[in-house]
């Protein structure tokens, strides 16, 4: 394994309008590039990991799993935004000369998908064999196979969509309310809105996980517990989990950047960009999925031309990506295989 931090020394114009400079991604790779650089498997993560995806996808990667560094070259890039090394709002702005904080300007899905390009183009890649990605992970895979149809082999997008819908929107806002309301918002320092923010994984993980999930893990051992209940130790503890590892600058634009995602914008329609894609395309879509509802799986593999879904049966909902590594690898084997096969055939 190896991490590396690649820097772009011209100015990144974003969609916003703003203009970055020094931007910085700081990625990790697995393996080797072979001879004709037809083994790169490029994987995306979602909102609070980081490059690293041998960390939050233990079992997807390593020796005779799906992604075997042995055979792939596996490269995995920190969203700019996150605060695991690449451009984040605790850097300092080069224009001041003090951190960015509040003022960091968001980065949406397609620059993030443009900057991906400066990286692939540094590396020398022209053809990517497998492109995965769940969630935000999956908006940024998907806009990118939009915006250079014949680069992605196959992509596997999981849990994810075309436009952030409404509700995943509302979501989010009410996320970036919370750390709002932190009196300790308003300061210039790293650990401002922390409070806010645990209270804002607590809701996300409400879209994250289902009633199912809930009710089969925290139930009361005693029926005459009157207080205190285990789903609100949960809540407090996966907010208190994440404040120890991030920081609420990062997880406010973060949140911004996956609301911005519309495949659509710019392109006449949706369904539109989705044709354009070339690449064969395995969707998955996890049961019970509150915050990417299945059918929003469906409706990418129903537009996508060389597209396919499976459901993924689970009790996690849309973690479940995370989570149901058996059943997506064996999607994932059985995808590639029939893949090859009606290539040699055709
Ligand atoms: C740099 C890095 O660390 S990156 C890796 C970290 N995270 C990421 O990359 C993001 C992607 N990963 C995730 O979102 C999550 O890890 C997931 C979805 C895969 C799994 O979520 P988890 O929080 O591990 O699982 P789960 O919801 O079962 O919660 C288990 C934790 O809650 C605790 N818990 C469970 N019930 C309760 C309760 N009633 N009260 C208090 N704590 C509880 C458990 O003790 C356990 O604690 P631990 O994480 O300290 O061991
Ligand atoms: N649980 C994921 C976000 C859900 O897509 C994370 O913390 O990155």
């Amino acid at each position: 394994m190896t991490q590396q931090v690649f820097t772009y020394d011209q100015p990144f114009a974003l969609e916003s309008g703003a203009v970055f400079h020094n931007l910085r991604l700081a990625y990790t790779t697995y393996g080797s590039m072979n001879g004709d650089r037809s083994n790169i498997i490029w994987i995306f993560h979602a909102l609070t990991a980081n490059s690293n995806p041998h960390e939050w996808w233990p079992e997807m990667i390593g020796e005779e799993k799906i992604f075997d560094p042995a055979r792939h070259f596996i490269i995995c890039v920190n969203m700019p935004g996150s605060c695991y090394g690449s451009s984040s709002p605790l850097d300092t702005n080069p224009e001041t000369g003090v951190p960015y904080y509040h003022n960091f300007p968001f980065f949406t899905i397609r620059d993030m998908a443009g900057a991906y390009r400066l990286l692939q183009k540094e590396l020398g890649i022209t053809k990517i064999k497998i492109g995965i990605g769940g969630s935000t992970g999956g908006q940024q895979l998907l806009e990118w196979a939009v915006q250079d149809p014949e680069l992605f082999e196959h992509i596997i997008p999981l849990a994810t969509n075309a436009v952030h819908s409404p509700w995943g929107k509302a979501f989010n806002a009410s996320q970036r309310f919370a750390i709002e309301a932190d009196q300790t918002w308003k300061n210039k320092a790293a650990d401002a809105g922390l409070k806010g923010m645990e209270v804002a994984r607590g809701i996300a993980l409400l879209s994250y996980r289902n009633a199912t999930a809930y009710n089969k893990t925290q139930s009361e051992s005693s029926e005459d517990t009157l207080e205190s209940f285990r789903s609100e130790s949960y809540q407090r503890y996966q907010g208190t989990k994440l404040a120890a590892r991030f920081n609420a600058f990062s997880y406010y634009v973060l949140s911004k950047s996956m609301d911005s995602h519309n495949l659509g914008r710019g392109r006449g329609t949706v369904i539109k960009a989705l044709e354009a894609i070339r690449a064969a395309t395995l969707v998955l879509a996890l049961e019970g999925d509150l915050l990417f509802p299945p059918e929003e799986q469906d409706f990418l593999a129903e537009h996508i031309p060389d597209a396919i879904v499976r459901h993924i049966s689970t009790d996690y909902g849309h973690d479940g990506f995370l989570l149901e590594f058996e059943q997506i690898s064996e999607a994932i084997k059985k995808f590639i295989t029939h893949h090859a096969a009606s290539v040699i055939t055709k």
